[in-house]
């Protein structure tokens, strides 16, 4: 996927500025940034949802503004919005979808794979919040697409529900999906994607990997510890160097070396842009 200048405005508002972005084949991709930033307009314009004021975009090869339905059966969308099928039950909607497909994976398989073999027979509308997220998640990904969007995915999911979607995305990125997620959750970020760009108020300010953006792995540690007088705490750019003349061969207790979070850095960065 290729972006460049993407430009959206709105009367008397523009909502995404100059956005270049380059993803490739097999990549977990997430768009951060505060409610308003513009992820959603972003991510729509690329699905050929909205139409851009400026910019050119390539997605799998095409145009999104003027793809047709073949390039549509070729990426997978899970947006914020649950589907509407309540009548029917799990089964039958993930089946039903899947004839919408020319090569669709097996809907019992998406099934289990998101985690609802035992909600397979209830109607949609019985499942709770969380499940049904899980229901959008399977829809998506229910045609084989080269690139699944997903917008929030995991909000609302319980703890194990999250890891479980996670290793979810990590197998299909493995198997050479390519993944756009936005996610307010930075847990979420950091353990499934490559790469992730910052937007704020519509710009891109930062796009790195998790580990280094905004310089975060070359940042100083903040390296914590205990001894007979007490808890201790120094920030050093040279925190193995610290940690050997500390402790001269012996245990420290309670000993924790930690760098900024990546929350610290997006708070950082979102804070200098807005
Ligand atoms: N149809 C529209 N008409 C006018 N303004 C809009 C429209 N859709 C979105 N906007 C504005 O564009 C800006 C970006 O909105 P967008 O939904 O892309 O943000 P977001 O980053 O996805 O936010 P959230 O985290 O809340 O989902 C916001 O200021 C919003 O009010």
């Amino acid at each position: 996927m290729h972006v460049r200048g993407l430009r959206k405005e709105y009367p008397g508002h523009v909502a995404v500025h100059d956005v270049d972005l380059d993803i490739e084949r097999g990549e977990v991709f997430a768009l951060l940034g505060p409610n308003g930033a513009g992820k959603t307009t972003t991510v729509e314009i690329l699905e050929g949802h909205r139409k851009r004021t400026t910019g050119t975009a390539e997605v799998l090869g095409e145009d999104p503004g003027t793809a047709g339905r073949d390039w549509r059966a070729r990426i997978g969308i899970v947006l914020q919005t649950a589907t509407d099928a309540a009548q029917l039950t799990v089964a039958e909607s993930v089946h039903h979808f899947a004839r919408y497909y020319a090569d669709p994976r097996d809907p019992d398989e998406v099934i289990e794979r998101v985690g609802l073999t035992d909600k397979a027979r209830t109607r949609v509308r019985a499942l709770s919040g969380g499940q049904r997220r899980r229901l959008d998640v399977a829809l998506g990904i229910i045609g084989r697409p080269q690139l699944v969007f997903l917008d929030e995915p995991t909000t609302g999911f319980d703890p194990e529900a999250r890891r479980r979607f996670w290793a979810l995305i990590r197998a299909l990125a493995g198997e050479g999906t390519t993944i756009l997620l936005t996610t307010h959750y930075l847990d979420e970020a950091e353990a499934l994607a490559d790469r992730v760009a910052v937007l704020a108020d519509g710009r891109i300010v930062a796009q790195d990997t998790p580990s280094a953006l905004g310089g975060r792995s070359r940042g100083e540690a903040m390296v914590r510890w205990r001894d007979e007088n007490g808890f201790h705490e120094e920030r050093t750019a040279f925190p193995t160097k610290l940690v050997t003349q500390l402790s001269e061969g012996r245990e420290l207790a309670d000993l924790t070396v930690t760098r900024l979070s990546l929350e610290d850095v997006y708070l950082r960065l979102i804070g200098e842009n807005s």
